[in-house]
């Protein structure tokens, strides 16, 4: 049932990749200890008695060398018997033959199945408190918990005092640390937020805030080093198909099979959600339709717009219905039209369907449009918590006053008003000047403030000193990047806390310097050995003499 096109996708490349490297190691390590062996060179003889050791670790070898091994066998024994009429015991098994092939492919066998359990299954328990190495993070005051905001602290005590039962997403201290360094800054740092049914929260943040990371946990992909979350009642630590049934996920860069169409697309997701096969028809032409993908349905998603596979990936996360949604940067690369009817996707899935979304974006006025409560990320720890107009409130206070100078050939002019407004408007701070227009901020809180700003400007605009002026609230892009100025500073100095020590970068070079000059001083006895070959068996390197010599 499955399209034909699925056969030559990046699975089947990845599996044919890996059996073709299978082959050429099988073929370049029994290929080198042969060579090897056919010299009379006593060090390359030696050498060639270590490597055929040492490259028993590969089955490959052990293969390889085993059927060699077996065909020099055959020939031997065929030979002995039909020619010289001679009966001798055979006993390819004994260990120094085919024994110790046999019994190090099998150990070798035992140890890659073992590691496949062990990669694949991380749950086991003593994976889980290795692997992540940090199980146990205690974040100091340092770290920022000291410092952190009301709403965020008491959004903390909410969840950890468990009064966040009912909410559908439950995020309890989560954290993650990449690093195994003792020092290492967390991506993720004791995050706690309770996401009810029917709200679409929004993750903001800079590049590497930690966002993406976040999801990644939420999601399964990657292990927490730290807390945990409860998805409907699932844990993403211990339950993790749990948790995968009751999401959609919408990654940040589009995981889309080139070669398979947005049909064919969703026609999978929607076996792997279960969807009954009577229903799936249906559910696909529903989906394809809500996101406005219905021309572009059977075209191959290699040739899509950048806009149509971020419109594709959203129509996978939402396919099923799960209760919660999490769409990492769902807008990008879309115009502004598409992204418009995406938001209005999102906000009938909240409104209509009560399903939770979780959002991240570099676009506040998405954010603005859409989330009924955001965060902003700052190395990991939410800044503040809360609705886009109480954080305007809070951090932003006060108003925004822009000015269009009247005469823009004279730099004068443009001194006459700042003048006036520092007589008139002695609080108003100059935040911006680019050529004729300028950008005040206001923080007084007093009532009169509108009132007085109002007429200070109309009668600026009576003298003809200004030609426009607008006043408006602080936008939520003054409140990110207040927050966003902390980030730079500290990803400084996580990147020289992070650098490769010395100790490591030089031990590399020391020993590549060592691979290195073996493998040239035994290349060199190689070609030394086939010169000779050569010069004995054909004489080629008499020619050069002779022509010397006449
Ligand atoms: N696999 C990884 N190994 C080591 N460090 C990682 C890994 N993935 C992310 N990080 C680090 O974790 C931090 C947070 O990264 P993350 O991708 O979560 O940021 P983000 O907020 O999603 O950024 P963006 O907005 O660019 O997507 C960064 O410092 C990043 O370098």
């Amino acid at each position: 049932m499955y399209p034909a096109s699925f056969v030559f996708s990046v699975p089947s490349f990845a599996f044919v990749g890996l059996a073709c490297a299978n082959i050429f190691i099988g073929v370049i390590t029994t290929v080198t200890t042969f060579v090897l062996g056919v010299f009379e060179d006593e060090d390359l003889r030696a050498v060639d008695a270590v490597l055929k050791e040492v490259f028993l670790i590969f089955p490959h070898f052990c293969l390889g060398d085993g059927l060699m091994k077996l065909a020099a066998n055959h020939i031997y024994y065929f030979a002995l018997q039909q020619y010289i009429d001679v009966e001798v015991k055979n006993e390819i098994f004994k260990w120094d033959y085919l024994g110790k092939n046999l019994t190090c492919m099998f150990l070798s066998g035992i140890f890659y199945f073992l590691l496949t359990l062990f990669l694949e299954f991380r749950g086991l328990p003593f994976w889980s408190c290795s692997a992540s190495g940090a199980h146990n993070v205690i974040v100091s005051a340092e770290d920022g918990l000291a410092k952190e905001d009301e709403d965020v602290r008491a959004e903390r005590i909410r969840i950890n005092q468990n009064q966040a039962i009912d909410d559908i997403l439950v995020i309890k201290n989560l954290t993650k640390v990449y690093s195994r360094f003792k020092d290492a800054r967390p991506a993720v740092n004791q995050v706690c937020a309770g996401i009810k049914r029917g709200e679409c929260f929004g993750l903001l943040g800079l590049n590497g805030a930690g966002k993406t990371t976040t999801f990644k946990m939420l999601t399964g992909a990657v292990r927490p080093s730290g807390g945990d979350a409860l998805i409907g009642g699932c844990s993403v630590s211990r339950d993790v198909d749990g948790v995968r049934a009751q999401l959609g996920y919408c990654p940040q860069f589009d995981a889309l099979d080139p070669l398979l169409t947005p049909r064919e697309h969703l026609v999978f997701y929607a076996r792997l959600r279960n969807i009954p096969s009577r229903q799936l028809q249906s559910v696909v032409d529903a989906s394809l339709m809500k996101l406005g993908l219905g021309h572009y349905s059977d075209r191959c998603a290699g040739t899509l717009s950048g806009g149509n596979k971020r419109k594709l990936s959203t129509a996978i996360a939402i396919l099923g219905n799960p209760p919660v949604i999490f769409l990492d940067e769902p807008t990008s690369g879309m115009d502004p039209r598409a992204r418009r009817f995406l938001w209005s996707c999102v906000r009938r899935l909240t409104r209509e369907a009560g399903r939770s979304v979780v959002l991240t974006s570099h676009s506040m006025e998405e954010c603005q449009a859409l989330c009924t409560r955001l965060t902003v990320m700052v190395n990991g720890h939410f800044k503040c918590l809360g609705s886009s107009q109480h954080l305007k409130n809070k951090f932003g206070g006060g108003y925004s006053l822009s000015l269009h100078c009247a005469d823009s050939s004279s730099g004068d002019r443009v001194t006459d008003v700042k003048n006036y407004i520092s007589s008139k408007l002695p609080d108003a701070t100059l935040q911006e000047h680019h050529h004729t227009r300028l950008r005040y901020q206001l923080l007084s809180k007093q009532p009169s403030l509108l009132a007085n700003v109002f007429q200070v400007m109309e009668e600026a605009r009576a003298t003809a000193l200004i030609l426009d002026y607008s006043l408006s609230q602080t936008t939520l892009e003054d409140v990110f990047l207040q927050f966003a100025s902390e980030q730079g500073e500290a990803d400084e100095d996580l990147h020289s806390r992070h650098a490769r020590p010395a100790v490591i970068r030089n031990c590399f070079k020391c020993c590549t310097a060592t691979v290195r000059s073996i493998s040239n001083r035994l290349l060199k006895r190689i070609s030394m050995q086939v010169l000779s070959f050569l010069e004995r068996r054909l004489g080629i390197y008499q020619q050069p003499n002779r022509i010397k010599t006449m």
